[in-house]
């Protein structure tokens, strides 16, 4: 019998992602003041982002040193001597998370961090990564998502996610924390526990009645258009509270059942989606049975470079009730019909 697809990567992308989550899980119970700064677009990022960045960067590198990688964070702010005490802490923390072998030195942590200025595309092989998303929700201690996807010729093939305080099951929020969700094209979706290699294979829950459902988004409404999704909910007959959450794990729900229907509705008509926010995602639920688009019902297009360039918001749901989503989204968000 022949070795399934990409099964080198899809083992390669789980040891990077479950090393990375386990130094993020560390560094939250450490982070001090000063350990965090603002970025140019008023986001934050932490020791931790840079960090886990730095520990996927280098395994990736060992086992595919020719794959580019489309990675949120740089290395600017950790340079020169303003960078010095979090260049340190960085190296300590990213050294803590790797194999002896593998251990960075001050030089070789910036250049490993900085691999993931790729420019994207639609040919060939990448990586995307998005070392912590969910930033905020990770400083608050709730939910993020340590995110990494391959991408083939514009088409995610393997994406694996680490969600360190998302419950191993849902119906039982005080129980154990850390799951992992892997994907890969035509292979379905699976969750493990960080405790545990054994894989469940996963899918979304195929409700008839979308009274019934629930629906997940953002905590930030400055990522979602919180009132437009009340509106779309109650065409849609859903009656349920939104669940809000952040991150990536919002895919993760949806693909095992938690919630329906992920609504992310544009809030500014400039900004991009990043691919490192939906590739891994939007892969594991459509493995799940569901169907990832934008608001318009068009495909996720990762092949414009690092943003979702021709893409306006997403939405997800599971194949049976997307099309009547993307119907209520039309009507709500377009009232006079026109795009
Ligand atoms: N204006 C705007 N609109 C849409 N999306 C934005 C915006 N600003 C930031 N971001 C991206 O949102 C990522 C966080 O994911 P979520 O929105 O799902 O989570 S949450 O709102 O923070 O709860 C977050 O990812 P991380 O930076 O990795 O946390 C951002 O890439
Ligand atoms: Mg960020
Ligand atoms: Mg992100
Ligand atoms: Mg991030």
């Amino acid at each position: 019998m022949s070795a399934l697809a990409f099964a080198a990567e899809r083992a390669v992308a789980i040891h990077a992602v479950l090393s990375a989550s386990k130094v993020c899980q560390r560094v939250f119970t450490k982070l001090v003041n000063g350990e965090t700064i603002t970025k140019k677009d008023k986001s934050p990022v932490t020791i931790g982002d840079f960090s886990a960045q730095a520990v996927i960067n280098t395994i990736l590198h060992k086992s595919f040193p020719e794959d580019p990688i489309v990675g949120e964070e740089d290395s600017k702010d950790l340079r020169g001597e303003e960078g010095r005490q979090m260049r340190e802490k960085v190296l300590e923390l990213a050294n803590s998370g790797l194999d002896q072998a593998l251990t960075l030195t001050e030089e070789s942590l910036l250049e490993t961090i900085d691999r993931g200025t790729y420019a994207g595309g639609a040919h060939g092989r990448m990586w995307a990564l998005d070392p912590i998303d969910g930033t905020k929700g990770f400083l608050r201690g709730e939910q993020f998502a340590v995110c990494l996807a391959l991408i083939v010729d514009g088409q995610v093939q393997v994406g694996v996610m680490g969600c360190p305080n998302l419950p191993v099951d849902a119906k039982d929020k005080d129980g154990e924390k850390g799951c992992l969700f892997i994907t890969v094209k035509g292979q379905g979706a699976f969750q493990r526990n960080f405790s545990s290699t054994k894989e469940t294979p996963i899918s979304m829950s195929s409700i008839q009645s979308l009274a019934e459902a629930s629906f997940c988004e953002s905590v930030e409404s400055g990522h979602s258009n919180q009132s437009d999704s009340a509106k779309i909910a109650q065409l849609l007959g859903i009656t349920k509270a939104p669940v809000r959450m952040d991150s990536q794990c919002k895919y993760c729900s949806l693909s095992r059942g938690d919630a329906e229907v992920y609504l992310r509705l544009p809030v500014s008509a400039t900004y991009e989606e990043k691919i490192w926010d939906h590739a891994s995602g939007s892969l594991l639920v459509a493995e799940a049975g569901g169907i990832v688009s934008d608001i318009h019902g068009q495909p996720l297009d990762f092949s414009k470079g690092r943003t979702l360039a021709t893409n306006s918001g997403v939405i997800a749901a599971h194949a049976k009730i997307h099309g009547r989503v993307i119907e209520a989204v039309q009507k709500v968000l377009f009232p006079e019909g026109k795009l």
